[in-house]
């Protein structure tokens, strides 16, 4: 966990979280618990409104035309509804990373200044400092250390989401939303990623939207099945990855992850 994280039982909890398109709603009632230090998955058939769950955790939902979120999120033990914190410092905190890696199409460099610039003020020595150890973090200072100054666009995808992995990390996120982050990648980066997001469990908590059953299996120490009942999505099942995965309660979770559904 980083420094500045608060002292709280779970890094994130929501209640009642609702999210509804055009006044439709598209996700009910949801409650779930994040533990810190853990990987949580969340798994579900297409369009029961996992993508939706995560973009209302670092409202981003804002960005969306007719979205409308109702309910409660509290990082660690602290509620946003009671305690709003501006923006840019909930998005520092709580970081997402995308299917598509989304570096800015301007040099490897810039890519991290930027962001730390921003958050931490011009000052060029501890810039580079931060910018250095999030490289290495993510293992690629080796492999873009004698081209900073080269498009990040050129890197290939691997290389660029974990850029995009650095560029979050340099800002000492206390939660990362990943949604489908490998799904655009090939195996071998997939595993450097996986690998990654293991080793960053020491200090963050992760949330993971996956299709990949496997990769859930390899990555999650806890796990939600989404799932969705006349067009308006919630969570079937919560607990354990191990639980869910063998021994299931729900009626969902047995045709899911017996692959009879979903
Ligand atoms: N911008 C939007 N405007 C209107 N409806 C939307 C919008 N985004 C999502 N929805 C609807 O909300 C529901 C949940 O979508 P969401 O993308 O969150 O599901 P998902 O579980 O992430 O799906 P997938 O696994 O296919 O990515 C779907 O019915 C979808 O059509």
């Amino acid at each position: 966990m980083v420094a500045d994280a608060p002292a709280g039982p779970y890094a994130l909890e929501t209640s009642a979280l609702n999210v509804a398109y055009h006044g439709k709603r598209a996700l009910c009632d949801v409650s779930l618990k994040v533990r810190p230090n853990s990987i949580t998955a969340i798994v579900g058939p297409s369009g029961c409104g996992k993508s939706s769950f995560l973009t209302a955790l670092n409202r981003l939902d804002e960005t969306v035309p007719g979205c409308t979120v109702s309910g409660n999120v509290r990082l660690f033990g602290t509620s946003l509804h009671d305690h709003p914190m501006p923006l840019e410092d909930l998005r520092r905190r709580v970081a997402m990373i995308f299917q598509r890696p989304t570096p800015f199409p301007l040099s490897i460099r810039r890519n991290m200044e930027i962001p730390i610039f921003e958050h931490f003020g011009p000052n060029r020595a501890h810039c580079a400092q931060r910018m250095e150890s999030a490289l290495e973090a993510v293992g690629l200072l080796d492999e873009v250390k004698d081209r900073l100054d080269c498009n990040a666009t050129l890197l290939s995808g691997g290389q660029q989401q974990r850029l995009c992995l650095a560029r979050a990390l340099a800002l000492e996120p206390h939660i990362l939303l990943l949604d489908e982050p490998c799904s655009a990648l090939d195996p071998l980066a997939t595993e450097k990623v996986e690998t990654l997001l293991k080793s960053l469990k020491q200090r963050l908590s992760l949330m993971l939207v996956t299709h990949n059953m496997a990769q859930a299996q390899r990555l999650a120490d806890d796990m939600a099945l989404f799932w969705v009942k006349n067009g308006c999505g919630y969570v079937a099942e919560a607990g354990p990855a191990t639980a869910l995965l063998h021994t299931p309660q729900s009626a969902e979770g047995r045709d899911y992850f017996s692959g009879r559904l979903g």
